[in-house]
């Protein structure tokens, strides 16, 4: 007998006036499986999950949490599913453990112990007696999860959870998904990081304006990736054009501000380079362009405007492998 789908979303719509911003989404979520909705911002993945929560309801199509649609079993639908949907709140006056505590008391209250485990798991647990006033934001987005985790779910819904993070909160809430995942829980999260989902999801559905522009594992993912791109800057470009010319599986092309486009597979690149340096053309920049699967997000998502801000690049070359 196959497993029970976590999440099985068929056909899903919603739309707002005439915006359609869910149109007929389809998303299969396997038991111990870490999911991402990838998209930028608008693409509907914030709507997507407040449907699986109840909080909206989809206009057409059929949402399944475990085998249970809203329809037939009501908020019994929601019997092992725990999550946030945009930022957690909680009493700033409060400790950690307090409020965490008062959430715990409104569910019926929490076995002995597990509230300290829930801490340890996000790495609150020496600061759990301090107010959340007190706190950063990634600790009371952690905090966010460990309330989450109260309810012992099957399946943790978050959404966006990296999001407003610095580098370190990000680092630590990858780190938690990942703990959390290889303990046995199923996962589904949005975001609209490419490398938040390359490094942290099995499978991923790419939104775009409310539809799948995209939708299958990360390897499938990767092998559709352009290949990666550099801007190099040499001390005689001339030369180094021509010197393109032995390196046939590289592309070189002038590129954006006199520096030279070189598109091909890391190894061939390398080789190249190391041909000028051999040659006695130095390099005076190399910098890599967005990374292959950013640039596909781009490509897929047609995110002109996120693109400019996260990489200054404004084309995007290269072969797909
Ligand atoms: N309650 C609402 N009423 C009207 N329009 C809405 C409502 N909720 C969402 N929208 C619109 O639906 C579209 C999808 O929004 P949604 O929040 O689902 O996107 P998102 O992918 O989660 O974006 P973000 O990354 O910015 O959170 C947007 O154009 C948004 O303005």
């Amino acid at each position: 007998m196959t497993e029970e789908l976590a999440v099985e979303a068929v056909g899903v719509s919603k739309a707002f006036g005439s915006l359609r911003a869910v149109d007929n989404i389809s998303v299969q979520v396997a038991q111990g499986e870490v999911y991402g909705v990838l998209g930028p911002n608008g693409a509907g993945k914030t709507t997507f999950l407040r449907m699986l929560f109840g909080l909206i309801k989809p206009d057409s199509g059929t949402v399944r949490v475990f085998g249970r649609t809203w329809e037939d079993a009501g908020v019994a639908v929601l019997d092992g599913v725990a999550g946030f949907i945009e930022s957690p709140k909680f009493y700033p006056y409060l400790t950690g453990r307090q409020n965490l505590e008062g959430l715990a008391l409104l569910d019926g209250g929490a076995r002995p112990g597990l509230m300290t485990e829930v801490l340890d798991i996000v790495d609150l647990a020496d600061r759990a007696d301090q107010k959340v006033g007190g706190y950063s934001y990634g600790m009371r987005q952690r905090l966010g999860v460990a309330a989450s985790l109260l309810r012992e779910p099957r399946l943790l819904v978050l959404d966006e959870p990296a999001n407003g993070l610095d580098p370190a909160g990000i680092r630590d809430m990858r780190a938690l998904v990942k703990r959390l995942a290889a303990s046995g829980l199923t996962v589904l999260l949005s975001s609209h990081h490419m490398d938040e989902v390359e490094e942290i999801c099995d499978n991923v559905t790419i939104m775009r304006k409310g539809t799948v522009a995209f939708h299958g594992t990360i390897a499938d993912l990767r092998a559709m990736a352009p290949l990666p791109g550099h801007l190099v800057s040499t001390t005689d470009d001339d030369r180094a054009l021509a010197l393109a010319a032995t390196h046939p599986v590289v592309s070189v092309r002038r590129g954006p501000d006199d520096a030279l486009a070189v598109t091909g597979p890391q190894h061939d690149v390398s080789n190249y380079l190391a041909a000028l340096l051999r040659a006695e053309i130095d390099l005076l920049a190399y910098t890599p362009t967005e990374t292959p699967l950013e640039a596909l997000f781009f490509m897929l998502t047609d995110d002109t405007a996120h693109r400019a801000a996260a990489t200054g690049s404004t084309s995007l070359e290269g072969a797909v492998r």
